[in-house]
């Protein structure tokens, strides 16, 4: 529904996220944290001298010989307790830290904490403790006294030192970061700096040494003193309207945007793409947007948007928003006629990388959806005008952006992306609801069973046309996956969304049966049936595929479909009779595949099982188009199958193929079969020309065995092609002496070779047909 206000302003939601976002600037939180690399320092402690790093062990007994107890402070008081505090501090005044790149360490240090703080203006470190925690050293939950005058934070830097446990933790506002400040690497250093009004404590450490360097973060100059960047208004507009949107204020799932899409200002490469990579602005709109997200149940994540736009171009030697192409013309882009635009290379909040695929990006989503207009693509290349076509370009544009959706509308989004995203994860669904033991009213099967509903809504006419040979299509994932989910309300509609479709092939009758053993029997024939009857003209062997399989036995636990219909459907589709209304048209679009023995082994196999009147049916139709269904090509082979199954060989229908094999072997054997006496050969040639003529004569003469044909290289070619269709009883030679050449041709006797050939395999058929 919208609200009269909203049809006034005419703004959609993305054009209102990104006003919102805009007046958020500056990143930066209560407490921020980081790892940096460390060209070692010398470190020097007054009563123990130089200190190695890592801490070796001996050297942390010798800092904590010449430590104090920590105190902590309480009002104006400071204590010592070990209740409270456990730690050893030794003093600034006894530290000295120093090196040729300890400078400029600190210095990057304290940048990056200021950066993570969101301070703008300049800070300095002052040392304030070496702190050493040894086994069971602790500090409880406390603040920071302010020690000096401008200090505005605490800093912390861990020396490499091996420990477990002592994570920092800091609390602010109901939030809460628990840090682990041991580097990945003994080159490196944590570090981790806060807000002094926030509450922090150090948990116990459990074993090793925990050494770490403690400096009060002074603010420099006069004014206020820095403060966590509060964008806490601005989270709850922006929570509100995301919220609304998600509640289907912006208007209905059909009006508003499914996912939306924010583009950042700094360049990422996907290799660094990541939430704790992001800079400056980004990063501050990332985190406001993280905190408004989550408050309003949206899905947030970060990937890289890719928009390709191609179309016409215009020379252009005069002003107008024009490019210089690398050469020295001028172009104007005059209209842009494709535009594509994706997402891909998905990570979530948490920095993990979210298994999402490449998305679409639609209509409406982009916020704001005008922002291209005034952006430099990455890159641009203009096609000169050719003869026939005016001058064009293409151009790219690449950006991390910032994409989220309500989680309500999570399942239409990944539908929405199509089925190479959709499908996958459907799948895996159907795995874990699976592997999970549960029953169909769990969660995830729910969660599986609306995925799938937004998958049929949108399913394509065509899924993967023209399809790779004989690959599971997806329609047989998709049937495959509903099975697997014992879904038959999505099944059911499936198979009635696909009976129509013309992507049917033989590679879909495993899952497809699968699936419809999950319907009652008599669901699953007429749906089978609507299937064979849209199929069968175009793909009979499919169909007599899909019908034999359904007629084997059934799944077990399973009553077998009923395919009398479908049987019915396919004995129509037949082909042979061209005067059959079911033949297909002569302009279709597909070309019919030749009948293969195949489809007669499956079709009178399946026949057999399903319906006796239909096998008597289909074989009377085989044998009344012998053209069609060639007893040499297609019936003799597909027989001398049929008669290998014993559960198959004795039914009528293949005793009849039988017989007519036999009679048509007998006729042939019958025929009298001798090598020729003399040098005359069968000379029915297709041609009458005057040198084909001639080899007739030469064929016919019962004398001549050899001939020669010297002639230019044209009639040789067109004798030798009147040979070849008319097999001929010949032998070809061309001899290259003289001008023109020679073809020579000797007389054989293969036309009787091959009948001799024929006659010693209709015997061997004959043995075991008759
Ligand atoms: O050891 C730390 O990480 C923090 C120490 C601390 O909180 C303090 O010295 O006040
Ligand atoms: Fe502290």
């Amino acid at each position: 529904m919208t609200t009269p206000w909203m049809e006034e302003l005419t703004l959609s939601i993305a054009h209102e996220l990104p006003a919102l976002l805009s007046t958020v600037r500056t990143p930066g939180d209560f407490c921020t944290a980081g790892t940096i690399e460390l060209a070692l320092p010398r470190l020097t402690v007054q009563g123990v001298g130089p200190v190695a790093l890592p801490l070796l062990p001996v050297q942390a007994k010798a800092l904590i010989a010449v430590a104090d107890r920590a105190p902590y402070g309480r009002g104006a008081q400071t204590l010592v307790d070990t209740s409270v505090r456990r730690t050893w501090q030794i003093g600034a005044e006894r530290v000295r830290i120093e090196g040729a790149f300890w400078t400029r360490t600190l210095q990057a240090i304290v940048e990056k904490a200021a950066e993570g703080l969101g301070v703008t203006t300049a800070a300095t470190a002052q040392l304030y403790k070496l702190l050493v925690y040894d086994e069971g050293s602790f500090f409880i939950e406390h603040r920071d006294t302010e020690k000096a005058a401008g200090m505005f934070a605490t800093l912390v830097v861990a020396l490499p030192s091996l420990h477990t446990g002592g994570e920092l933790v800091v609390r602010h506002k109901g939030r809460e970061v628990r840090l682990d400040l041991q580097g990945p690497d003994p080159s490196m250093a944590a570090f981790a700096a806060f807000y002094a009004d926030c509450v922090h404590e150090v948990r116990p450490v459990t074993s090793g040494c925990r050494l770490v360097l403690v400096y009060n973060l002074v603010h420099e100059g006069r004014g206020r003193l820095p403060q966590p960047p509060d964008y806490e208004a601005e989270t709850q507009r922006i929570a509100a309207l995301l919220a609304a949107w998600g509640a289907g204020e912006w208007g209905s799932d059909d009006e508003a945007p499914a996912k939306l899409v924010y583009p950042l200002e700094h360049a990422y490469t996907s290799a660094e793409l990541s939430f704790q990579a992001l800079k400056g602005a980004d990063a501050a709109a990332a985190a406001v947007l993280a905190a408004a997200a989550q408050r309003s149940g949206c899905e947030l994540h970060v990937a890289l948007l890719t928009i390709e736009e191609s179309g016409s171009a215009e020379y252009s030697g005069y002003g107008g928003r024009s490019w210089r192409d690398n050469g020295d013309d001028e172009f104007e882009i005059v209209e842009v006629c494709n535009r594509s635009a994706v997402l891909s290379d998905w990570r979530c909040p948490d920095g993990a990388a979210a298994e999402l695929g490449v998305f679409p990006v639609e209509d409406g989503e982009l916020c704001p959806p005008d922002m291209f207009e005034d952006m430099d693509p990455d890159e641009q290349v203009f096609q000169e005008a050719t003869g026939n076509e005016g001058a064009s370009f293409e151009r790219s544009y690449r950006r991390a952006a910032l994409v989220l959706w309500p989680m309500g509308r999570r399942l239409e989004v990944i539908s929405q992306a199509g089925l190479p995203v959709s499908l996958p994860w459907l799948a895996s669904l159907a795995r874990r609801w699976q592997d999970s033991g549960a029953l169909t009213d769990s969660p995830l099967w729910q969660e599986a069973h609306e995925l799938a509903g937004h998958m049929l809504d949108a399913w394509p006419d065509r899924a993967d046309w023209p399809r790779p040979g004989e690959a599971p299509s997806t329609a047989a994932r998709m049937l495959a996956t509903l099975a697997q989910l014992k879904d038959a309300a999505r099944i059911e509609a499936f198979l009635a969304d696909i009976s129509t479709a013309s992507d049917y092939g033989k590679s879909d009758n495993k899952a497809l049966l699968e699936a419809a053993a999950l319907l009652a029997p008599r669901r699953a024939g007429v749906l089978i049936e609507r299937i064979v009857r849209a199929s069968a003209a175009k793909d009979p062997g499919a169909c007599a595929d899909l019908l034999a399989r359904g007629a084997a036995a059934p799944p077990p636990g399973r009553p077998a479909p009923d395919l009398v219909a479908a049987a019915g459907a396919l004995v129509d589709a037949l082909p042979g009779d061209p005067t059959r209304a079911s033949q297909p048209p002569a302009n279709a679009w597909w070309r019919r595949q030749e009948v293969s023995s195949d489809l007669i082994v499956d079709l009178v196999t399946a026949l057999e099982r399903i319906d006796a009147a239909l096998a008597r049916q289909a074989v009377d139709h085989l044998l009344a188009w012998p053209k069609t269904y060639g007893l040499d090509a297609v019936i003799l082979p597909a027989v001398r199958r049929l008669i290998s199954q014993a559960t198959i060989r004795d039914t009528p229908g293949v005793q009849r193929l039988r017989a007519a094999c036999v009679q048509h072997l007998r006729a042939r054997t019958a025929e009298p079969l001798q090598p020729p006496t003399n040098w005359t050969r069968a000379a029915t040639l297709n041609c009458r020309c005057a040198h084909c003529s001639e080899l007739a004569g030469f064929l016919r003469n019962p004398d001549e065995q050899s001939w020669t044909l010297k002639a230019a290289e044209a009639v040789r070619t067109h004798v030798t092609s009147t040979m070849q269709r008319c097999r001929c009883d010949l032998d070809l030679v061309t001899q290259r002496r003289g001008s023109p050449y020679s073809l020579i041709c000797t007389k054989n006797q293969a036309s009787y070779e091959r009948r001799e050939k024929q006659r010693r395999e209709d015997l061997q058929d004959l043995e075991q047909l008759a």
